[in-house]
C-alpha cells in the first residue's frame, strides 16, 4: 500500500501548483468545519445564555458568509481535482504507450493484448479512482484528524485522551485485512486482465467459432474464467467491506462512551452546556475524517493492484537496447556476417545454432527450410529485433550491438508475409516508410510497387482510407503498399520474410516480379518456403532445426541431393490453378507418401483423381482434437498450418508447423480412431482432401490391391501419424 501510495505521488509530482492550491483549499475545508464547531460554543454559552443579540447575528452572518467563501473553494477544488484526474492519467497512457514503443519483440510475444490493454483501461480508471478520490480524502483525513484531536484536548482532556485511547482500535479493521485485500486486489485485476484477453481472443475468432459451433465451448471457457473473478472478487470485496466497517463500529461506540461520560461532566457543571455541544460537533467531524480515511481503503486498495501492473509494464526492460554512444552504421559496404551465432528465444533449446554465413552486398539470398528451423529468426538478428546469445551479426565487420538502431534499421527495407496497414489513408500508410516523404516520392514508390494506377482509380485515390488492418483492400493490393512503404526508404537492404506466400498464384508471380526489379542493385534477403521462388537468388542458404545445413545456388543444391533436393521433391507434383483456388496432385507425387507407395501406377492416377481441394482461409480449425467424425487424409498444396496438442491445463501447445507438401491425417485412411491433435491454418490455405469411404471403395474394387492395402493397414496402425 505504501508503495502504491509513493508512486501515486510521484505521479503527481509535475503538478506542484496545482496540488498546493488543493491542499490549500482542504485547509479552508478543514477551518470551516473547526469555526462551524465552536460557533455552537459561542452561540450558547455567549450569546443565548447572555442575551446577547448583537453577538448572536454577528456570528450568524459571520457563518453565512463562511459557507459562501467554503463553497466557492470548494468549487475550484473540484475543478482541481477534476484536471488533476485527467492529466496524471494522460501522463501515465504516454508514459505506457511510449515505453511500449521501446520494448523489444520477446515483451510482445509474452505478453497477451489484452493484458496490455487491461492496464491501459480497468488498471488505469482504479489510479485514476485513487487520484481524484482517495488523495485528497486522505489528506483531508490527516489533517481533519490531527486538528481535531487537538482542539479536543482544549476542550477536556478526559474525554480527548478517552478518543484517543478508543481510536487506534478503529484502524485494526484495516491494519489486519488491508494487505491480504491488497494482495487480492492484484489478482482481481489480473483476473480481469485474463477476461479481456479471452473477449479479445473470442472476437478475432468469431468466424471459426460460428463455422465450428464452438459458442457453447467458448462460453463454458469464459464462464470457469468468471467462476475464478468471481472468487477472488467475492474474498476481495468483502474484505475491503470489512476494512471500511470495523472503524465505524468502533467510531459508533466510541461516540457513545464518549458522550455518555462529558453529558455526565456537564450535569456536574465541569463542563458547559456550549462546549459539550461543539465537542460533541467536533467529535462528530472526527467521526466524519476517520471514516473518510476508511472510505478512501477501496478506492486505494484497488488503484494498489492496478499501479503495481502499471508499474509493471513500465519497469518492463527492452532486451534489445542502444548502447550509449552507439557508433553510426556506415552504408553496407562488403558484407553482412554471422559469426558463430547461437540464439535462443526462450533459453530452452537453440533456435539458431552456430550459424556462420556471408551476405555479400548486392546479393539475392534466399533462407530456406521446413517450418520453425529458424529462417525468420535469422531476419530478427539481422535487423536486430532480438541479439545473439553468443557470436555476432556484423555489416562490414562491425557487431550490430554497437551501432545505433537508426543507423542499421535504416538501411533496411523489410516486408513481412501480413504487412499490417494502418486505419488511414493510403498515402499515410506508404509513408510511414520515411515520415518525411513527399507527395511526390510517396507516389513515386507506389509506381515502383506498381499500384500507382490502381490507388489513382479509387474514387478518393491516395486518400482512400484502407479500413481496419488493410481491410478495404485485397490480399495482393496490401501487399503492394507494404512494398511501397519498404522502397520509399530506398532501402540498401530489402528484407522479405515469406512477402508473397499467403497470395494466389497470379498475383504472388506479379508481385515477385515485382520484387525482382526493385532487388536488382540492392542486398535481398528473402525467407520463402516456396522453392521454386529460390530460382532467382545468388546464393540459397538452407537450414534445418536452427543449423545452417547447406548453401550454393540452386543448380549446385539440386545436384548435392541434400536437405534442398528433399524440400524441392516435397513441392513437386503439386499444381495450383492460377486464380489460387484449386490444386492438384500428380499421381508420382503420391508414391511419396508412406501409405500410398506401393499403389500401381493406374491406381494412383484414380487415387489422385479422387482428391477434392479445399480453400480455407487463416485460423480455421481443420481438425479438431478427440473428433471421431473426420474421415480425411489432407496435403498442404498451400499454406501452413499448426499442430497443437491439449495440456493438461487446457490450453493449446503448438508441437509442429507443416507447409506446402507436408501431409497429416494419414491415420484417417486406416481406421476410426479420435484425431490425436488439432490442425489450424496459419495462413490462407488449399488442402487437397481425400475422403476414406471414396479411398477404400477405389481399393476395393481391386482384389489383389484390397490384400496390398490390408496389409499396410495392418503394418502401420501402430505408429500412428500427425492427426
Ligand atoms: N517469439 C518466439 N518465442 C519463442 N519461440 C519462438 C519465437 N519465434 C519463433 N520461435 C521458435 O523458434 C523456431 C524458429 O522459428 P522461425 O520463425 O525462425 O522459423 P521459420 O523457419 O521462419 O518458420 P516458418 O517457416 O514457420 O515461419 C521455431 O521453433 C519457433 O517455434
Amino acid at each position: 500500500m505504501f508503495s502504491a501510495l509513493r508512486h501515486l505521488l510521484a505521479y503527481l509530482r509535475p503538478y506542484r501548483l496545482e496540488v498546493s492550491l488543493l491542499l490549500a483549499g482542504l485547509l479552508i475545508d478543514l477551518a470551516f468545519n473547526v469555526l462551524f464547531s465552536l460557533s455552537f460554543q459561542y452561540v450558547i454559552d455567549e450569546a443565548i445564555a447572555k442575551h446577547d443579540e448583537a453577538l448572536l447575528y454577528t456570528i450568524l452572518v459571520a457563518l453565512l458568509a463562511a459557507v459562501v467563501f467554503a463553497a466557492a473553494v470548494a468549487i475550484m477544488r473540484d475543478y482541481l481535482y477534476a484536471r488533476l484526474g485527467t492529466a496524471v492519467m494522460n501522463d501515465l497512457r504516454l508514459r505506457m504507450f511510449e515505453h511500449l514503443q521501446r520494448l523489444s519483440n520477446n515483451f510482445y510475444t509474452r505478453m497477451q493484448v489484452g493484458d496490455i490493454l487491461a492496464r491501459f483501461s480497468t488498471d488505469l480508471s482504479a489510479v485514476q479512482n485513487a487520484v481524484i478520490l482517495a488523495i485528497p480524502e486522505t489528506i483531508l483525513g490527516i489533517l481533519g484528524v490531527t486538528t481535531i484531536a487537538t482542539l479536543l484536548f482544549i476542550f477536556s482532556w478526559q474525554l480527548a485522551l478517552l478518543t484517543l485511547i478508543g481510536l487506534p482500535f478503529a484502524t485494526l479493521g484495516p491494519q489486519v485485512l488491508g494487505p491480504r485485500a491488497e494482495r487480492d486486489s492484484y489478482l482481481v485485476r489480473h483476473e480481469e486482465a485474463q477476461i479481456a484477453s479471452t473477449v479479445q481472443e473470442n472476437l478475432g475468432a468469431h468466424a471459426v467459432v460460428r463455422a465450428f459451433q464452438l459458442a457453447p465451448e467458448q462460453t463454458n471457457r469464459f464462464r470457469y474464467k468468471l467462476r475464478s473473478l468471481y472468487r477472488i472478487g467475492v474474498r476481495f470485496n468483502l474484505t475491503t467491506y470489512l476494512v471500511e466497517r470495523t472503524p465505524n463500529l468502533t467510531f459508533l461506540l466510541l461516540q457513545i462512551a464518549v458522550f455518555g461520560f462529558g453529558a455526565v461532566k456537564t450535569f456536574h457543571g465541569e463542563l458547559s452546556l456550549g462546549e459539550l455541544v461543539a465537542f460533541n460537533i467536533l467529535l462528530g467531524y472526527l467521526s466524519t475524517y476517520v471514516t473518510a480515511l476508511t472510505r478512501v481503503m477501496p478506492p486505494l486498495l484497488m488503484a494498489a493492484g492496478g499501479i503495481k501492473r502499471i508499474q509493471e509494464l513500465l519497469g518492463a526492460r527492452p532486451q534489445v537496447q542502444e548502447k550509449p554512444g552507439a557508433q553510426v552504421l556506415a552504408p553496407l559496404g562488403r558484407a553482412i556476417t554471422f559469426e558463430d551465432v547461437t540464439f535462443s528465444y526462450t533459453g530452452e533449446h537453440k533456435n539458431l545454432d552456430r550459424v556462420n554465413l556471408t551476405i555479400p552486398r548486392g546479393t539475392n539470398v534466399a533462407i530456406v527450410g521446413a517450418s520453425g528451423s529458424g529462417k525468420s529468426t535469422v531476419l530478427g538478428l539481422l535487423a536486430r529485433f532480438y541479439d545473439p546469445d553468443r557470436g555476432a551479426v556484423a555489416f562490414d565487420g562491425i557487431d550490430v550491438r554497437g551501432a545505433s538502431f537508426d543507423s542499421l534499421r535504416g538501411q533496411l527495407g523489410i516486408v513481412f508475409q501480413d504487412s499490417f496497414l494502418f486505419n488511414t489513408t493510403v498515402r499515410e500508410n506508404i509513408r510511414m516508410g520515411r515520415l518525411t516523404a513527399t507527395d511526390e516520392e510517396v507516389e513515386a514508390a507506389a509506381r515502383a510497387a506498381e499500384i500507382h494506377d490502381l490507388i489513382a482509380g479509387m474514387p478518393e485515390g491516395y486518400n482512400t482510407v484502407v479500413g481496419e488492418r488493410g481491410s478495404r483492400l485485397s490480399g495482393g493490393q496490401r501487399q503492394r503498399v507494404a512494398i511501397a512503404r519498404a522502397i520509399l526508404r530506398d532501402p540498401q537492404i530489402l528484407l522479405l520474410d515469406e512477402a508473397t506466400s499467403a497470395l494466389d498464384p497470379t498475383t504472388e508471380a506479379a508481385i515477385n516480379a515485382t520484387l525482382e526489379r526493385l532487388g536488382r542493385d540492392r542486398t535481398v534477403v528473402a525467407v520463402t518456403h516456396r522453392m521454386a521462388a529460390t530460382r532467382v537468388a545468388d546464393l540459397i542458404l538452407v537450414f534445418d532445426k536452427g543449423r545452417l545445413v547447406e548453401q550454393g545456388s540452386q543448380t549446385d543444391l539440386l545436384r548435392a541431393d541434400g536437405l534442398y533436393r528433399k524440400l524441392w521433391n516435397k513441392q513437386q507434383g503439386l499444381v495450383v490453378s492460377e486464380d489460387g483456388t484449386r490444386a492438384e496432385v500428380e499421381p508420382e507425387r503420391l508414391r511419396a507418401i508412406p501409405i500410398l507407395s506401393n499403389l500401381s501406377d493406374t491406381m494412383l492416377a484414380a487415387v489422385a483423381r479422387t482428391f477434392l481441394s479445399e480453400r480455407l482461409p487463416e485460423g480455421r480449425v481443420v481438425i479438431l482434437e478427440g473428433d471421431t467424425t473426420v474421415e480425411k487424409f489432407y496435403i498442404v498444396a498451400r499454406g501452413k498450418v499448426v499442430v497443437l496438442k491439449r495440456q493438461e491445463d487446457g490450453s493449446d501447445k503448438q508441437i509442429a508447423t507443416l507447409q506446402e507438401g507436408d501431409h497429416f491425417g494419414e491415420v484417417a485412411l486406416l481406421r476410426d480412431a479420435p484425431r490425436n491433435a488439432t490442425i489450424r491454418t496459419l495462413t490462407p490455405c488449399i488442402l487437397l482432401t481425400l475422403q476414406r469411404r471414396q479411398f477404400l471403395e477405389l481399393i476395393q474394387s481391386d482384389p489383389r490391391l484390397h490384400r496390398e492395402f490390408d496389409s499396410v493397414v495392418r503394418s502401420r496402425v501402430h505408429p500412428v501419424t500427425l492427426a
